[in-house]
């Protein structure tokens, strides 16, 4: 791959670059290199999924410029921070950086770590601005605590109100989940998920944990070796059974869906996606609103007849797609395209089922086999 002066020339709703850079290593280590050909969406969150050492935060520092990299370029919705004939420094790039460890510094209340980020901001931030971000991260009681009184979860959350504030055309989280305990973990997400929502910065989130970025992301690169080796919509990406990095129990798809009807009778909610409808806990989201439900590999079983007779409340009639090897010997991977189809929704989607070997051959079920997927449990991820 070579430099690519096209890049340069970005549309003002793409973030595009490229990235050669060979990273010196020990005698007998193998070299590391970075090689990426970035174009993506100037909005929304951008996952950067992929194994301990593939390169996602490499990849972040030279986007932060934080890593020089000789041999590169990078345009971020049509203005150049790195070109032939000019590189931006760190300071010079109006971007928020949050990292694992919060890093505020000590000596100071959230507050004034917030106003040290105010006043050092790309563009001025008005009274209402600076409400609206503490309000957003949840932490009004908390401006007066120096970061020792806070959790890490707290903590976290000012440094985002902080990463903020300085109104970044870009936002760059790396792990900023990962020293968190998953009670923790589950305390802020919904605040990123806010996040996401309500401000029209584009964000790129790295993270090895899928739930994560089934979680937050709209689009998705997926990293090996310093390379990308897949790039899409979330969805699409992760809906794949040829995943590269192996998901284990994780593995499943990713559903965009709107609530269609609610029962107060039973506390259920039904969601209509492009396979069907399914029905799940009400959370109490108002009907049409959209939501993202995942579907792990784990929780569908395969039946030959629609069994009504059982108290799994959803079953899809699909038919079978592809049969690949899984990494444990015993089981097999199966796509499913659901029969029925939901013209009222346009992401396609298919489900992903996860069963032994025996079954396969028992039941007899070969590419192109129509059958019931039991789906014994769905999660609402945003
Ligand atoms: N300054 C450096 N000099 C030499 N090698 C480096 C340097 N920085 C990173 N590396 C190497 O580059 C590779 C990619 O590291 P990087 O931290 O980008 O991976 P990562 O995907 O973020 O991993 P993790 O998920 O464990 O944080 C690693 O093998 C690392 O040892």
């Amino acid at each position: 791959m070579g430099f690519d002066p096209d890049l340069l020339t970005s549309p003002a709703t793409r973030i595009r670059g490229y990235f050669h850079l060979p990273l010196p290593r020990g005698d007998n280590e193998r070299q590391f290199t970075l090689d990426v050909k970035l174009d993506i969406p100037g909005r929304g969150v951008t996952g950067i999924f992929g194994s301990s050492g593939s390169g996602k935060t490499t990849l972040l520092r030279c986007i932060a410029g934080l890593q020089f990299c000789k041999n590169g370029s990078l345009s971020v919705k049509g203005e150049v921070w790195q070109g032939m004939e000019k590189t931006l420094p760190v300071h010079q790039r109006p971007l928020g950086f949050v990292f694992q460890q919060p890093s505020l510094f000590p000596h100071l209340t959230a507050e004034r770590n917030l106003l040290f980020a105010r006043k050092r901001a790309w563009k001025s931030v008005s009274p209402t601005e600076y409400e609206q971000i503490i309000a957003l991260m949840g932490i009004e009681h908390l401006l007066g605590q120096r970061p020792a009184a806070l959790s890490g979860g707290e903590q976290q959350r000012v440094a985002i109100a902080r990463a903020l504030l300085i109104k970044p055309s870009l936002l760059l989280m790396d792990e900023p989940l990962a020293s968190l305990d998953q009670m923790r973990k589950r305390e802020i997400l919904p605040y990123l998920e806010k996040l996401h929502r309500t401000l029209d910065i584009p964000i790129l989130y790295v993270s090895h944990a899928v739930e994560e970025i089934a979680r937050l992301a709209d689009h998705l690169l997926l990293m090996e070796d310093g390379k990308i080796v897949r790039e899409g919509l979330a969805s699409a990406v992760l809906s794949r059974t040829d995943f590269p990095v192996p998901l284990g129990d994780d593995l499943g798809v990713v559903v965009d869906a709107r609530i269609a009807e609610r029962s107060s009778e039973w506390r259920l909610a039904r969601v209509q996606f492009h396979g069907g409808d399914l029905w799940l806990r009400d959370s109490g989201e108002a009907i049409g609103e959209p939501i993202r439900v995942r579907i792990l590999a784990r929780d569908i079983s395969l039946s030959l007849d629609a069994h009504t007779r059982t108290s799994i409340l959803n079953r899809l009639p699909v038919r079978v797609q592809e049969i690949t090897a899984d990494s444990d010997p015993a089981m097999v991977l199966m796509r499913l395209e659901p029969k029925m189809q939901n013209a009222s929704t346009t992401t396609e989607t298919c489900l992903i089922a996860r069963i032994t070997r025996r079954s396969l051959q028992q039941l007899k079920i070969t590419k192109g086999s129509e059958l019931w997927a039991q789906i014994k449990s769905v999660a609402i991820v945003r």
